[in-house]
């Protein structure tokens, strides 16, 4: 397979329930264009994901851009058991289906979940590592895993320089008194116990989606002389505010104020807010006391990663809770279509648990998004649906679509809603058009989000790796 020079840049995202890698070229460093857009710095050459990692038997995806190299989609691989075993076959497939040595990488850029007080990306030296050991246990699905690959690359690609990006760094706009726990303030500060926010990178990649979006559209309408919104025009981001919600197996929300992140439901740890696959969300703190008398003790359990020592309780319920714990599945493709949506009985969720699965998410959700209008006073340019159920659960956008109305957002469209789920495009606005809207300016929007991209634009855009490469 063919790809200019040795420039290329491998971006891994270790999730909790998959890891998913992208390889890039580097294009050229462009300057931002006279229309306010910045050209894409990176040129993808292949993308590929592992899933169901802790669900086996594993399915391994491997999709070149070039369409004369193999490429296959979930094929069960029964050797992959975790994340670093799942960076070693992905190895394999770049150099026999793609005949591309890994040698030719000079970055990897690692998604790592929790980065404590790092609010800047940083390349990997023995320094950085052992600070990211250190906070594994504030983030016992992630960290770790994704020390595993880190690990895995200084073993394998000697050459290459790793560099962590963390999805704390995003939210570190959070105000004081929403990032404070109401404890004693300074074992907090001496522990920092606070609320340090998670899924950035996703967001860091939607607004900015988002505001080149509305600038095209802004664009496009004054060609058309369309009254439109002056402020799109001025500075795009900056003046946005959306709520975001990234819905995969771990899920959050996010309110954006003027271009940042004012708050997010996750917390210290990725455990707080909505539930997830195998993850409770928000439960009342003395609950875990009243599960089992075991909730202090360590676990010894060999199926949890590396690197992460945790007490029962947090094991309990960021692995043994969730989706999995009530329906069996941590799929909620599987979940929604077993949900028995078009029954109305409101007993039904006492019968089927994929209902009570279904309704607890869409409970927590609205939760959210009820709270969050309120922080922006109502003054939301639109809410964003990502994640692997945000992007492909047409019925949870509709159904969500439908308590948004009573806050004067426009209606969900379903021809718009069905097919923003199989569209290419990486922004959609699934509501109704402007004639239609009754003058409602609050869009519904899906994002194809893509945190690989966001890393390896960023490591693209970084004069302090290109200067001295
Ligand atoms: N058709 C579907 N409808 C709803 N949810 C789906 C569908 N297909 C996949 N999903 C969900 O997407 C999740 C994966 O989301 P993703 O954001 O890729 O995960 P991760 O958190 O590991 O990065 C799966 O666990 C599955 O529950
Ligand atoms: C922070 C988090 O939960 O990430 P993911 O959804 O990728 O597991
Ligand atoms: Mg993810």
């Amino acid at each position: 397979m063919s790809s200019s020079g040795n420039n290329l840049v491998l971006s891994v995202n270790a999730g909790s329930s998959s890891l998913k890698i992208s390889l890039y070229a580097v294009s050229s460093h462009q300057e931002q264009g006279q229309d306010h857009t910045f050209p894409e710095p990176v040129t993808l050459i292949l993308s590929s994901s592992i899933s169901s990692i802790s669900a086996p038997p594993a399915k391994f995806s491997f999709q070149p851009t070039d369409s004369g190299v193999q490429s296959c989609k979930d094929e069960p691989v029964d050797s992959i058991t975790d994340h670093a075993s799942a960076f070693a076959h992905f190895l394999e497939a770049l150099r026999t289906k793609a005949s591309i040595d890994g040698k030719r990488v000079i970055y990897i850029c690692h998604r790592v979940v929790h980065g404590g007080d790092y609010n800047e990306p940083v390349q990997i030296t023995q320094e950085s590592y052992d600070h990211i050991e250190k906070l594994s246990d504030l983030a016992p699905l992630h960290n770790g895993a994704a020390l595993s690959v880190i690990k895995a690359c200084i073993d394998v690609l000697p050459d290459a320089k790793s560099i962590a990006y963390f999805d704390t760094a995003f939210h570190r706009s959070i105000p004081i008194h929403i990032s404070s726990y109401a404890i004693d303030p300074e074992l907090a500060k001496k522990r920092g116990l606070k609320k340090y926010g998670f899924h950035g990178l996703s967001y860091a990649f939607i607004l900015r989606a988002v505001s080149q979006y509305l600038l095209k559209v802004c664009h496009d309408a004054f060609a058309f002389t369309i009254e439109v919104d002056i402020r799109f025009l001025l500075q795009p981001s900056k003046s946005l505010n959306l709520i975001l919600l990234h819905l995969g197996s771990g899920a959050s929300a996010c309110v954006i104020k003027n271009g940042e992140s004012l708050d997010t439901s996750m917390g210290l740890t990725p455990l707080n807010g909505l539930p997830g696959a195998t993850r409770s969300g928000s439960v009342d703190p003395s609950l875990i006391f009243h599960y089992t008398n075991k909730a202090g003790r360590i676990t010894h359990d060999p199926s949890m990663a590396t690197h992460v020592g945790v007490t029962t309780a947090e094991d309990i319920l960021n692995r043994k809770s969730g989706w999995k714990a009530i329906t069996g599945t941590a799929d909620f493709g599987v979940i929604t279509s077993k949900a028995e949506l078009e029954n109305h009985d409101s007993e039904i969720a006492l019968r089927n648990p994929h209902r009570l699965a279904y309704d607890i998410f869409l409970d927590r959700i609205l939760h959210f998004v009820g709270s969050y209008h309120l922080k922006l006073d109502g003054e939301v340019d639109a809410i964003v649906f990502a994640g692997g159920i945000g992007e492909k659960s047409v019925q949870l956008r509709s159904m969500i679509g439908e308590k948004l109305q009573c806050l004067g957002y426009r209606r969900v469209e379903s021809s718009k809603n069905e097919n923003a789920t199989k569209a290419g495009a990486t922004i959609l606005d699934i509501s109704v058009d402007r004639e239609e809207s009754k003058n409602r300016p609050k869009r519904v929007f899906v994002c194809h989000t893509d945190e690989q991209l966001e890393m390896a634009r960023e490591c693209a855009l970084d004069r302090r790796f290109w200067d001295e490469a």
